[in-house]
């Protein structure tokens, strides 16, 4: 579970996160939607650590980050996964090495040890018989695979995905999200996706929050999504004829 509370955070003069609230439950996928610039990848980054907020706090399992000890921030380290746009694979190591990477970095295992989390994270994703193939002998959905076996090998609480649709076709978009949802499922990770991807906001969204000049504008499920009135929302979303359509068909329903 994470837990934000009255999140600020600005770059000089430029206030970007102006007092977020939220919470993120275990087992669930949420997403945070929202026009270019409304603070997504500020908010993902700020969850992950990577920025720290100006005001507010964020707890995870009830800790905030101030009141844990070197040990336990550490852990917190080994406990956040991050699915990076555009896969973010390093492209001289293979399959295999990517996806041994934060072991390495995180854990005293066995070279024998790894290898055998390795491949069970790769035939989770579904990728066998890759493992010593490099990045750019793989196709975009593949990579994404990598991407996410490399997320989830360390068995994280916590999983964040920027636009993991990002370059895919639908048809492969649709199986990376279904497998992100299986694996927050299965493995009960509280999983916070960035995305631009409308089906994804459809098919997987248990849980939307809608981000409007650093504020959350709203919040609710992908059924809630259709019979919002919100304007800024229904604005975004539907900005498309077919989204249009598909709103127009469910309120007839
Ligand atoms: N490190 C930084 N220094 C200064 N300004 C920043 C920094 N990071 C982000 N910003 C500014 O914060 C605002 C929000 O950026 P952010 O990347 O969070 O938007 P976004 O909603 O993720 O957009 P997109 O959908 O295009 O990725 C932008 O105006 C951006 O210029």
């Amino acid at each position: 579970m994470i837990e934000v509370k009255g999140i600020y955070k600005s770059f000089g003069e430029a206030s970007v996160l102006k007092g977020i609230d939220a919470s993120f439950e275990p087992g669930k996928t949420s997403l945070i939607i929202g026009q270019s610039g409304s603070g997504k990848t500020v908010f993902l980054k700020t969850l992950l650590g990577l920025h720290i907020p100006d005001q507010g706090t964020i707890s995870y399992n009830g800790q905030t980050t101030e009141s844990m000890s070197i040990e336990e921030k550490r852990q917190l380290k080994q406990d956040l996964g991050m699915v990076f746009q555009g896969s973010a694979l390093f492209d001289s190591l293979t399959v295999e090495e990517n996806v041994m990477f934060p072991l390495k970095m995180f854990t005293n295992q066995s070279k024998a040890e790894m290898l055998d989390r390795v491949n069970f994270v790769l035939n989770r994703v579904n990728l066998k018989n890759s493992n010593h193939k490099f990045p750019a002998e793989l196709s975009g959905g593949m990579q994404k695979r990598v991407a996410i076996a490399r997320a989830i090998v360390t068995n994280p609480k916590y999983l964040f995905c920027d636009e993991p649709n990002s370059g895919l076709d639908p048809r492969t978009a649709i199986v990376i999200d279904n497998l992100i949802q299986e694996i927050t499922d299965e493995y009960q990770i509280t999983t916070v996706i960035n995305t631009h991807d409308m089906n994804s906001v459809m098919e997987i969204g248990e849980k939307i929050i809608f981000l409007k000049d650093g504020l959350k504008e709203w919040e609710g499920t992908s059924n809630d999504i259709f019979k919002t009135d919100n304007e800024a929302v229904v604005n975004f979303v539907y900005s498309s004829n077919l989204f249009k359509k598909v709103r127009k068909a469910y309120l007839e329903e």
